[in-house]
């Protein structure tokens, strides 16, 4: 079985780690069971929304997924978040148990950074106003830069003298020094590629490994950024600052409060909420025979401010699209095994796609097979129309992604 892809949570304290959390976690939404292999305390179940394969055959009605949920077609898939909390400015020199916390990064596959678009809280997260929060983006980039090439340097002398004397390659190299952050041998090879006329490694000097340590620290932490308290008056003009400072980063603007919000009045029956959009009903948009209950004026009030400052301006929290902007920049496409490929059930009964994966864009069927069968014998695979995939196939968005592995009768 390969791992699970794991998506970091980061962001200086106060930046809304805990509210980003609990909105992506929600236990109200939940239906299904824990489906990881690993379980820690710094580790939540979030669910990526996604069309479902279901509404592409009109069997919304009978889709059932094992874990997670699906509702008129919108699927939400669990993906695993980690919550690496307490990185403060030079945790790399060991401030705040710093190391600790960059260590528990090596596991994310992305990143997202929760960054106080308010300016109300300073570099440490203590309450102030006017700071600009371009500092905190800038600032994790270069402790974690700093965390690898420290590493790196400590031992550089030694690690060119073994590269020598093995004759290894410049991969084979690298690849016994950066393995242990989690990254493979395509990882550190993409790294290498993206770094352009790299001489050897033997004749590196500090400018050539600190681009080397720039590239790897992109292709293995691609990070989304989370704007984080958009619904904040001084949110605005930080936000347009950052984007066109950094205009290649991934920005999604979000006010998690406000996702929190809803969906704790959704839970209560006070409205109708469709999760990542602008629509919030009351009972005097839907009428008593919707079922909600009845607002105050305080709370029609609120809902009100929600609707002027947030979601019409924005289209949404922008909470859902967080984590859809995190499965983007890994590429990963939801693929649906099946036993039966013309009913799509899993197994006797008439409930459709009841399993889906996350798997990286581009990878072989085969590949999944293994993921998600083990080491067995497979005579072949199906795809939609009980069409016979090769091996070799690659997975891609509305294609190759219902599957139906064959098993050789009594093999393995
Ligand atoms: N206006 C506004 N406030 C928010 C938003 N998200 C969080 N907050 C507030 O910001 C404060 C900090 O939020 P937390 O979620 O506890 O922040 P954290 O990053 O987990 O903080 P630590 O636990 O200290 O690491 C709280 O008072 C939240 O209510 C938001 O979207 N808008």
């Amino acid at each position: 079985m390969g791992r699970d892809t794991v998506i970091g949570l980061v962001g200086k304290p106060s930046s809304g780690k805990s509210t980003t959390l609990n909105s992506l976690t929600d236990a109200n939404a939940k239906v299904g069971a824990f489906p990881f292999t690993t379980i820690d305390p710094n580790k939540a179940t979030g669910y990526l929304e996604i069309d479902c394969a279901c509404a592409r055959f009109g069997k919304q009605n009978l889709c059932k997924p094992n874990y997670g949920y699906c509702r008129d077609g919108k699927r939400g898939v669990p993906i695993m978040l980690l919550d690496v909390a307490g990185l403060v400015p030079n945790a790399h020199l060991g401030r705040g148990l710093g190391n600790k916390f960059l260590g528990d990064l090596t596991e994310a596959d992305c990143l997202i950074h929760i960054v106080d678009a308010s300016g109300t809280t300073d570099a440490e997260g203590k309450a102030t106003r006017g700071y600009d929060p371009i500092n905190d983006i800038e600032w994790l980039q270069e402790e974690i830069f700093c965390w690898i090439l420290g590493n790196l340097m400590d031992k550089w002398p030694l690690v060119v003298k073994r590269h020598i004397a093995t004759k290894s390659t410049t991969l084979e190299t690298l690849r016994a020094q950066l393995g242990g952050y989690s990254a493979n041998k395509q990882l550190i090879a993409r790294a290498l590629d993206l770094v352009p006329n790299l001489p050897p490694l033997n004749e590196w000097d500090n400018e050539w490994i600190e681009k080397v340590v720039r590239s790897f620290m992109n292709v293995k932490f691609p990070t989304v950024l989370s704007l984080n308290k958009m619904d904040h008056p001084d949110a605005d003009k930080n936000v347009l600052k950052i984007i066109l400072k950094h205009p290649t980063l991934k920005c999604v603007l979000t006010s998690s409060i406000t996702e929190v919000f809803l969906r704790k009045l959704a839970a209560q029956k006070y409205i109708k909420y469709d999760l990542g959009t602008e629509f919030v009903d009351t009972i005097d948009d839907l009428g008593p025979e919707s079922g909600l209950k009845p607002l105050d004026d305080k709370l029609r009030n609120r809902i009100e401010n929600i609707r002027d400052l947030v979601l019409y301006r924005f289209g949404s929290t922008g909470v859902v699209q967080l984590l859809q902007a995190a499965a983007d920049l890994l590429e990963l496409v939801p693929v649906y095994p099946v036993r039966n490929i013309n009913s799509f059930a899993g197994g006797s009964g008439d409930e459709v796609f009841r399993d889906c994966m996350l798997i990286k864009k581009g990878t072989p069927v085969i590949s999944v097979a293994r993921k998600i069968m083990g080491d067995v014998t497979i005579a072949h695979i199906e795809t939609v129309g009980g069409i016979k995939v090769a091996e070799d196939d690659v997975v891609d968005k509305g294609k190759n992604d219902i599957l139906s592995f064959k098993l050789v009768p009594g093999g393995r």
